[in-house]
């Protein structure tokens, strides 16, 4: 009996030693062969490192790019990095060179349809695309949804849906001369989202969403809102999984979202199946539902879940990329003439939508600085990003020939950086510069040289600059981008100043007039940072005041 503490001592402390074996290979074991310039704390790995750069940032909301930035340049830049981030998240390996990015999005014989896509899509916002979503189906059943659905973004069919975008553009070109009549300083966001969220209705479900009439807008676009905005500040780094009322939220929200989609699925359905429908139909849904005999189940929910998809993708970060360049825009005067002059050279004294449906081809192709506009904005604030895990051996190649074995880390391709290489962009790299792309304003990845070397006029290799991120997975709506930023640009620039208030606003001089630095933009009192709401949007929703344009009135 007397030896019975002693036992109980013993078995608790081989317990204790068997726990701390343990944990001391989860921790230091399974990712031994990835060089790590940082130094691994046995129970929160780097998490520390990642707390402290957002405490000198002061800040929890700004986007986590930023902290990452910070890390890898206080490492001596390296082309890649790895980061211990369990257990908040899965290990991570922050990717930082445009030439190891390629290596992860080509195609290769072992994984024809590139690196599989990270598991944190799915658990960070499947419940916004749905289980059966494009964004993450792998293999063949991934080659069959998108081979259903490239009909509906070919050039063509593209072009052949100018008169949406004109009628879209022009209800939001109303909303703005009513600001601009009431001098208030208002958040672009609302407006940016709507108009996109307009436009991708009619692509996706080839209906009228309404987004733009806030009493009238349909369920699809209020359950949308909701669930987006439970996202708000949801960085991947953070214990959200933990957050029970968060996650009731979205189950709430997923499940009204899904409902009204089926609605719309169910109506079309049956539409064409009473031959209600117009044959040459190529919105997503009508392609999706094309040679569908029996809705099951299943199919009714795989349909819902691309629905969901294209929904989602399709109206973001086109709002992101409108406010971006706006911004970008009111800040640097000689980008904002040269802009109004290309406009004024293609448009004279014509109503641009009027121009753009009587010659639609021709008119998308003059607006070459405005293409170097959205191209150049998308490359300093890159909406979206990819992140990538492969379970099956993949080896990435530095520049000095070593090999490393990175599986089961999510592979986070940082557009942030990537896209500010100083080797690439040189002593520009954080400047905005439009005149980089003219002759090389292509944005589409089917014509791009696979191997990434350089070409058109800019000379900048391929792979260096990937917003819409290349190889087979790249964006299916990139071309549709282009062109909705494209007609919206042609529609407002020359009819309004876009002046920024609050964060990112320009120093005044004692006449009242923003003070020109010395490389031609008006200084800033601050820098416009983005947050991360599933993708990278303007911390302050981009408020701004909105003034008719002088020479417009
Ligand atoms: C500025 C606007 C846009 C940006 C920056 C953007 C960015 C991206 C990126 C980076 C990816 C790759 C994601 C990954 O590899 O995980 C992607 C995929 C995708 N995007 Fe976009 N996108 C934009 C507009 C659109 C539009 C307008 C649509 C809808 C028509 C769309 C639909 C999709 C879809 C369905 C995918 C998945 C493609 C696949 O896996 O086959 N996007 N986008």
């Amino acid at each position: 009996m007397a030896d019975t503490p002693y036992k109980v001592l013993l078995l608790i402390a081989s317990i204790l030693v068997t726990l701390y074996f343990l944990l001391h290979r989860w921790r230091y074991n399974r990712f031994a062969n990835i060089p790590s310039p940082l130094k691994r704390n046995l129970f929160v790995g780097h998490l520390g490192y990642i707390a402290a750069e957002f405490k000198k940032a002061g800040s929890s909301t700004i986007h986590p790019d930023y902290v990452l930035e910070n890390i890898w340049r206080a490492n001596g830049c390296p082309e890649f990095m790895f980061l211990d981030t369990r257990p908040a998240n899965h290990p991570l390996a922050l990717i930082a060179s445009h030439d190891i990015a390629e290596q992860i999005t080509k195609s290769t014989k072992q994984q024809p349809y590139s690196t599989t896509k990270s598991r944190t899509i799915q658990e960070g916002f499947g419940r916004l695309v749905g289980k059966l979503s494009l964004l993450t189906q792998e293999g063949e059943s991934w080659k069959a949804l998108r081979k259903q659905f490239n009909p509906g973004f070919a050039p063509q069919h593209l072009l052949s849906l100018l008169p949406v975008l004109v009628c879209k553009t022009g209800i939001f070109v109303d909303k703005l001369d009513a600001l601009a009549k009431s001098g208030t300083a208002t958040e672009l966001e609302p407006l940016c989202t709507n108009v996109t969220f307009d436009i991708i209705g009619e692509v996706v479900t080839d209906t009228d969403c309404k987004a733009q009439d806030e009493t009238q807008s349909n369920d699809m676009v209020k359950y949308f809102k909701s669930l987006v905005a439970t996202y708000a500040m949801s960085s991947g780094l953070t214990f959200d999984w933990l957050n029970l009322s968060l996650q009731a939220r979205r189950y709430v929200y997923g499940k009204r979202l899904d409902d009204a989609v089926k609605k719309c699925v169910k109506g079309k359905y049956e539409d064409m199946q009473a031959g209600r429908s117009d044959k040459t139909d190529r919105s997503v849904l009508a392609l999706a539902l094309k040679d569908t005999e029996d809705l099951t189940p299943l199919i009714l929910q795989s349909i819902t879940d691309q629905v969901k998809t294209f929904m989602f993708a399709g109206h973001d970060t086109t709002s992101i990329l409108l406010q971006r360049v706006f911004y970008a825009l009111s800040i640097h005067p000689a980008c904002l003439k040269k802009i109004r002059a290309e406009h004024d050279a293609i448009f004279g004294d014509s109503d641009p939508k009027e121009v753009i449906l009587a010659r639609p081809d021709e008119t998308m192709k003059a607006l070459v600085y405005t293409s170097a506009c959205i191209k150049e904005t998308l490359r300093l604030w890159p909406p979206a990003a990819t992140a990538r895990m492969s379970h099956n051996g993949l080896k990435i190649r530095t520049s000095e020939g070593e090999e490393v074995c990175l599986d089961d880390c999510v592979l986070y391709l940082v557009q942030h950086i990537i896209h500010r290489d100083r080797k690439v962009y040189g002593e520009t790299a954080d400047d905005f510069v439009p005149e980089r792309w003219v002759g090389d304003i292509d944005t589409s990845s089917a014509t791009v040289d696979e191997e990434g070397s350089t070409t058109g006029a800019s000379k900048i290799p391929i792979s260096s600059w990937r917003p819409f991120e290349r190889g087979p997975r790249n964006c299916i709506g990139q071309e549709l981008a282009n062109l909705e930023a494209r007609v919206i640009l042609a529609c407002v620039m020359r009819r309004y100043d876009f002046v920024k208030v609050g964060l990112g606003e320009a120093e005044i001089d004692e006449k009242d007039q923003p003070i020109v630095d010395e490389k031609g933009k008006y200084r800033t009192k601050s820098e416009l940072l983005s947050t991360m709401s599933i993708t990278s949007k303007p911390i302050d929703k981009t408020v701004m005041r909105i003034q008719f344009h002088e020479a417009a009135t």
